[in-house]
């Protein structure tokens, strides 16, 4: 059986994680639920640091919060030193509500608001990732106006392309983000911020996608920044303080997926960034990077009652939950594959396969197809593996459809950390028909 962490079958013959009975769970906080096993979270935290300290290269992790994005999950990366990044003004507030220390804020995205950014200064955070010339500009003159000086690191996209999903591709060259490393953009940005005195060019960031299995495209990425920082050291003195290489180390979704673990990631792009500097006799940079998925992703588990069942003669059976894309888009975003089992039986014999169906109006609303599992109906949960990242973090309100809860579970303790949508939460910012238009 496939089980991540603290997940074991308990001796009820029930699936527990972290050292909690889901069964006896959703008694009290209902299906669906997005369960999360914090053991494992910090364990994989620690095991970023730790291969940093092991290698003695100053480092930031930062946990790259879109993956999931809550006052408790923050506050758990800050329990365990990690960095934080935030792409938005509504991730930066999440930061700010759970009082992470504003200067390991790091702030993204390729199209901050003049607001977001008079956000980012007016909290002193502790850098912001430029993206593109009008943010480069526009920065510049806000510090200007707001007599502040803010550390920077400029985006560069290397023209990589890793192996993953087109859909999260983001270091070739046809890409939205960052300043094109080859045809001169990022010679153009590194002069302009190092022109500027409102901005303090603290080093160089990349990030060349997601769920990406192996180290080569890192190894890459670091190998044609490097040429880059040997020039601008030649042509405008300038040398990188820090080195962010971004997020994107890859998971086991299911049993096909190979990734390799995260210290060794770490470790190769540690060692490779050295012999890089060794050979250009440049200093080791501080190395940044941003994990995402793989601090959360396998630590997620949803839990969901399974109800209606169609069967199409000789074509296929069909088991429909109480959840869907509402909860988890990345099957009809991404094709993306997941397992799964039977919370109340786990060890049942397998008798037939399923393909596990959403309950939104939309046929591509499918989470499996082809699911080994035991003859399964009514009163089953259904726990689906592996969605801490990008569940909750891209739920939506499609059909109306609440979001569903979220639990953190720990030494036998769980506690629930954003509750569940109610009716009354989706129709709180509707404004009805004034009365002058009401028919
Ligand atoms: C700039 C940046 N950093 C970090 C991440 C985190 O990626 P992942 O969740 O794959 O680790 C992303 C998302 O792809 C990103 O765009
Ligand atoms: N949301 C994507 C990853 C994109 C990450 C952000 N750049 C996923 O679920 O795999």
């Amino acid at each position: 059986m496939f089980l991540h962490g603290t997940s074991k079958v308990n001796d009820k013959g029930h699936l527990e994680i972290g050292g909690v009975d889901t069964v006896e769970m959703i008694s009290e906080f209902g299906t669906p639920v997005y369960v999360y096993d914090v053991a494992l979270i910090r364990e994989r935290a620690r095991g970023f640091r730790k291969t940093f300290e092991k290698l003695g290269v100053n480092s930031q992790v930062a946990y790259a919060s879109k993956a999931f994005s809550t006052i408790a999950m923050i506050q758990l990366a800050e329990q365990e030193g990690l960095s934080l990044d935030v792409v938005s003004g509504g991730e930066l507030y999440t930061a700010l509500c759970a009082k992470f220390p504003v200067k390991r804020i790091h702030f993204h995205g390729n199209n901050k608001s003049r607001e977001e950014l008079l956000m980012a200064l007016e909290y002193e955070i502790g850098c912001i990732v430029v993206d593109n010339f009008y943010e480069l500009n526009l920065l510049d003159e806000l510090c200007k106006e707001k007599q502040a000086k803010m550390d920077i690191l400029l985006r560069v996209t290397p023209g990589i392309e890793a192996h993953t999903h087109d859909y999260i591709l983001t270091g070739q060259e046809d890409s939205k983000f960052g300043f094109d490393l080859q045809n001169g953009q990022a010679d153009t940005a590194v002069k302009k911020a190092l022109d500027s005195e409102n901005l303090n060019l603290l080093g160089i960031h990349c990030h060349i996608g997601s769920q990406i299995f192996e180290t080569t495209g890192f190894i890459l990425a670091a190998r044609k920044i490097f040429a880059k920082l040997h020039e601008w050291s030649n042509t405008y003195r300038f040398a990188s303080e820090v080195l962010n290489l971004g997020g994107g180390f890859g998971i086991r979704y299911t049993e096909e997926d190979a990734p390799i673990p995260a210290a060794q990631y770490v470790e190769e792009i540690i060692l490779e960034v050295k012999e890089q500097a060794q050979a250009f006799n440049m200093k080791v940079p501080e190395i940044w990077i941003e994990p995402g998925r793989s601090l959360v992703g396998d630590a997620g588990t949803t839990l969901y009652q399974i109800g209606s069942r169609k069967e199409v003669p000789n074509v296929r059976n069909y088991l429909a939950v109480d959840g869907g894309m509402s909860d988890n888009i990345r099957p009809a975003l991404y094709e993306a594959k997941y397992e799964a089992i039977l919370a109340n039986r786990p060890l049942d014999q397998v008798e037939e396969t399923v393909s596990i169906a959403g309950k939104c109006c939309e046929s591509g609303d499918m989470l499996i197809w082809d699911l080994p599992l035991p003859k399964a109906g009514q009163n089953d949960i259904l726990a689906v593996f592996c969605t801490g990242a990008y569940g909750y973090s891209m739920a939506n309100n499609y059909n109306r459809i609440p979001r569903p809860p979220v639990v953190f579970v720990e030494d036998g303790q769980a506690q629930l950390v954003v509750r569940r949508e109610t009716f009354d939460d989706i129709v709180h910012l509707d404004v009805p028909l004034m009365e002058q238009i009401k028919k």
